[in-house]
């Protein structure tokens, strides 16, 4: 038996169609989403997403504008960067690619960001909300799993999803928003005992660790839909997942391509929030406000 191969290309076409067809809508009424992309240093893997995200950009009539820093920036020179952008009308959301240089606070960079440009969902405020359950942006690779998930017919409900890795920017978020879609749910981490048995529960396996093809059939259920959220560039120069993808094709119902489903998608949710942001730029809604009653 071999799995599905989930068509992660045709997904993100559909979507980014119905993504351009608003933000023409949006046009008609005199208003463009904006995006502002901040880069600090010079990582090779950061440019490719920098640059794949300006071109995704343009390809459904989004505003972007990118900044290269170099890497001995100082904080306050970003810091005040962020807060140029913040009171720029043009610019509905702001992206600051991660990770920073090591003098540079993250937590800090993240707060100065606008609670109603903040398009990664990364803000104290939208993660909170985010938990409580209130209307917030939602964070990208998680909410591009879960519209994988639905477009290709994978009930959520009921089922028992494991996600491997408990980052803040994937595994954690990816955790609550499959709880939001009435899954059981189970976080595995680097101190998870026996983790071959309880990922072998798992309907819906989710991987985000960052360690190239570690995720063999030993952890798959036969049947189950395995997202690969892992981007490793392997000794050969590869492009890889954190999924042994040819060893797991074997036994599992349906598996994501590495490259090519979760990395585009994650993108796509990033066109999304934009727009999102611009529509309550323009409404006047910002949660910001609500925040603050
Ligand atoms: N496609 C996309 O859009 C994106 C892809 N990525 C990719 O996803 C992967 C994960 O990214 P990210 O979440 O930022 O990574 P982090 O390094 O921040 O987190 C990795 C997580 O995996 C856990 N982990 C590490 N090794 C093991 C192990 N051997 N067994 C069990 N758990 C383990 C860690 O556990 P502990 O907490 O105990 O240390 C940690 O929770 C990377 O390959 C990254 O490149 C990331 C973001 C977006
Ligand atoms: N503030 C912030 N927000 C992020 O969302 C963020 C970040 N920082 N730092 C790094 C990670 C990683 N990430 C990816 C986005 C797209 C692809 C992507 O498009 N991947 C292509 C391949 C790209 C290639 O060829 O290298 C694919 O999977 O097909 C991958 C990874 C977003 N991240
Ligand atoms: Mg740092």
């Amino acid at each position: 038996m071999s799995a599905t191969i989930i068509n992660g290309k045709e997904i993100v076409g559909s979507v980014r169609e119905q993504i351009k067809a608003e933000v023409g809508a949006l046009k008609e009424n005199g208003i463009q989403p904006g995006l502002a992309v901040v880069l600090v240093g010079d990582d090779p893997a950061s440019a490719v997403y920098v640059r794949n995200k300006a071109k995704s950009c343009d390809e459904v009539g989004i505003y972007s504008e990118v900044y290269r820093l170099p890497a001995e920036t100082p904080q306050d020179e970003l810091l005040e960067l962020i807060g140029k952008l913040n009171a720029d009308p043009k610019i509905n959301g702001i992206l600051v690619q991660l990770p920073l240089p090591k003098h540079i606070d993250e937590d800090t960079v993240i707060d100065a960001i606008n609670v109603n440009k903040d398009v990664d969902c990364f803000h104290p405020i939208n993660v909170g909300n985010l938990m409580i359950g209130k209307n917030s942006f939602l964070p990208c690779t998680p909410a591009g799993v879960i519209e994988v998930l639905k477009r290709t017919g994978t009930e959520i409900a009921g089922k028992h999803a494991v996600v491997i890795g408990r980052s803040n920017i994937v595994g954690k978020p990816m955790a609550m928003l499959l709880l939001r879609e009435n899954a059981t749910v189970t976080v595995c981490h680097s101190r998870t005992a026996n983790m071959e048995e309880v990922a072998k529960q798992a309907d819906i396996l989710v991987v985000a660790i960052g360690r190239g093809k570690m995720i063999n059939r030993n952890y798959v259920k036969p049947g189950a839909v395995v997202i690969d959220v892992g981007m490793n560039r392997m000794p050969d120069g590869k492009l890889a997942g954190d999924v042994d993808f040819d060893d797991v094709l074997e036994v599992a119902g349906a598996v994501t391509p590495v490259p090519g489903c979760v990395g585009p998608m994650t993108i796509t949710m990033l066109l999304q929030n934009t727009l999102e942001a611009a529509r309550r730029a323009n409404a006047g809604q910002t949660s910001a406000q609500h925040a603050s009653h």
